[in-house]
């Protein structure tokens, strides 16, 4: 089995950050592993604190997993501070990471703020150059660029640029800002548009996560980029589609929208019983 690791938040809402991250994987077919960067107090309306785990501690559960069972993919999602995203670059050097995926989340999805201003710097010089690909929204894009992103042009120029900087490829996301459904893909030099379908569901908590969850899953899987864009794109619509109506601001999806069957137990010692 392929395995992926993500490295990020605790969203104790249970709809973004690590949660939404190992469902995704889950349901993509890979074995998740995680190793957490701070734990949210979080629901669907917002975040009301944030505890960091400390350096060191990140990089202890790093190094056991990396001893132990190498991940054919690792996500990054929030990592609010410099210590920490120093950490986590030497350890994606140290043992040679593959297929890394940087998901450069700066605010969720119900307004609140997940990076320091500091760390935002620590990002773009240690981080983001051993990025395989970044996946920004619109804001962050703009952040990364220093260009206003207003227009599916606008999108390509940002892109175009990160990927260049950065030396990888980036993934703008339309996502809730602009046209929804339309995320652009630069890589070496070209942009490809990933036209999806506007899915009418105002409950997009996580999308971001479990978007780059599913495109590391199945790079883990060994799909090219390309492939695995486009079945991220798939899984998320699907997710989407599913119309879970949870909570009191922009709820969760359903990520195991696909799961045919749910598991009851076993019966008469090893006959597996399903629904
Ligand atoms: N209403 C929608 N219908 C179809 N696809 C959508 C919709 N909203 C978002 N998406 C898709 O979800 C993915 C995640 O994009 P989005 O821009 O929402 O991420 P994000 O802003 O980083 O999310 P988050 O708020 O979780 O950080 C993208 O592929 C985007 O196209
Ligand atoms: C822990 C965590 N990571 C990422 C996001 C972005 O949606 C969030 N809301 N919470």
């Amino acid at each position: 089995m392929r395995t992926a690791l993500t490295i990020a938040g605790s969203d104790s809402s249970g709809g973004a950050g690590i949660q939404a991250d190992i469902k995704t994987m889950t349901a993509n077919g890979v074995y998740a592993m995680s190793a957490i960067t701070a734990l949210t107090a979080q629901n669907t309306t917002g975040v009301t604190g944030i505890m960091e785990v400390t350096p060191q501690f990140l990089e202890e559960q790093l190094d056991d997993i990396f001893t132990d069972i190498r991940p054919d993919a690792v996500k990054i999602g929030m990592v609010s501070a410099g210590p920490l995203i120093k950490v986590i670059a030497a350890v994606l050097k140290k043992y040679e990471a593959k297929h890394v995926v940087v998901d450069p989340v700066m605010v969720a999805t119900s307004g609140s703020r997940l990076i320091s201003d500091d760390a935002i710097e620590v990002l773009k010089t240690s981080l983001l150059p051993l990025a395989e690909v970044l996946t920004p929204n619109i804001p962050e894009a703009e952040v990364l660029s220093g260009m206003r992103v207003r227009t599916e042009e606008d999108m390509a120029s940002a892109a175009e640029y990160i990927g260049r900087t950065y030396h990888c490829a980036v993934l703008c996301k339309g996502g809730h800002q602009l046209n929804d459904a339309n995320d652009l893909l630069y890589r070496d030099g070209e942009c490809l548009w990933f036209r999806g379908r506007h899915i009418d569901n105002p409950n997009t908590h996580g999308t971001g996560c479990t978007l780059s969850s599913a495109i590391a899953s199945n790079l883990a899987k060994g799909y090219c980029m390309e492939a695995a864009v486009e079945r991220a794109k798939a899984y998320i619509s699907g997710a989407l589609s599913a119309m879970l109506d949870l909570g009191k601001g922009s709820g969760p999806m359903n990520h195991a929208f696909d799961l045919e069957s749910e598991f009851i137990g076993t019966r008469d010692g090893d006959k597996e019983v399903w629904l």
